[in-house]
């Protein structure tokens, strides 16, 4: 039995802070050539949580994300997804996650429709339930009217939509999003967070990293900070952020770099 099986409050495996966890790795490690991208990250994210993971370019959260949804292998560590081992047992894992990768790779050639349709039968649906679930989610995410349309012609937006639908589609007990709102406008950033939103709303777990503190101060109750492949704070919004905006948390935790006060003197300047 997993640690979803007992659902929120759940005393399945409690964590370091009494809750149960949805995601827990401990030494996670990955090297690309001299480079270590994550050194060692003890990442924590409790059953039912909104989680933001963030930190600056480079600070490691998309190799990280990788290793925990089982699509990098990591040099060292491990990692468990409500208690399953997703090295170990990586079918087992799938089953009760949701990804939507960086980067974006979709069959291209297929309508919207058929892209749900095709996600819904590998994961093993039987097909009126995918119908079903694929028609709410399209209505839902906006898509209907765009459902036909091949997703190669579909804009920034739309592909993160039926991306996640895509995620949603089995209903995944935790979803990982990496930076789902990266190019996405206003309105369609709303419908994304509604959706989400309700998904959390009903015991499931969401980790998504982000740059928009906004964001994640708003929707996120649990925040994780990365800095040059290290977890460097971890909690609650409440103590991660202190008495200060979680944009001037971080950038305390990471070292304000200051790099733009000296030099480029020539930018702006009259002179060729
Ligand atoms: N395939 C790769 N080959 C070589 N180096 C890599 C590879 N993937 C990541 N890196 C390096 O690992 C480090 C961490 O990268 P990663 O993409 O995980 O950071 P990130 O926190 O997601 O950054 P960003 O916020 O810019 O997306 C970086 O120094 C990056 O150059």
């Amino acid at each position: 039995m997993t640690d979803f099986a007992g659902g929120p409050g759940s005393a399945a495996s409690a964590g370091s802070a009494g809750h149960p966890e949805a995601v827990r790795t401990r030494g996670l490690y990955k090297r690309f050539g001299q480079q270590v991208a994550v050194g060692g990250v003890d990442l924590v994210v409790p059953l039912g949580s909104f989680a933001g993971l963030v930190g600056p370019n480079g600070a490691g959260k998309t190799t990280t994300l990788s290793m925990i949804t089982g699509l990098l292998m990591p040099d060292g560590g491990s990692v468990e997804v409500g208690g399953i081992d997703v090295w170990r047992d990586p079918v087992a894992v799938k089953a009760h996650v949701g990804v939507l990768p960086e980067g974006l790779r979709l069959f291209e050639r297929l309508s919207g429709r058929e892209l749900l349709s095709y996600n819904g039968q590998i994961r093993g649906i039987p097909k009126e339930e995918v119908t079903r679930r694929a028609e709410e989610l399209l209505r839902v995410m906006d898509l209907a009217d765009s459902a036909d349309k091949l997703v190669v012609d579909y804009s920034t937006g739309m592909r993160k939509k039926i991306a996640l639908a895509a995620a949603l589609l089995h209903n995944p007990k935790v979803l990982f999003l990496d930076e789902p709102f990266e190019g996405v406008d206003p309105v369609s950033a709303n419908t994304l967070v509604e959706v989400l939103r309700r998904y959390t709303a009903s015991g499931s777990t969401v980790v998504f990293s982000s740059h928009v503190m906004e964001l994640v101060e708003r929707l996120c109750d649990w925040v994780s900070v990365m800095n040059h492949g290290h977890i460097v704070a971890q909690g609650t919004l409440a103590e991660v952020r202190g008495d200060h905006t979680l944009n001037d948390a971080l950038l305390h935790l990471v070292g304000a770099r200051g790099n733009g006060e000296e030099g480029l003197s020539w930018l702006g300047s009259s002179s060729a």
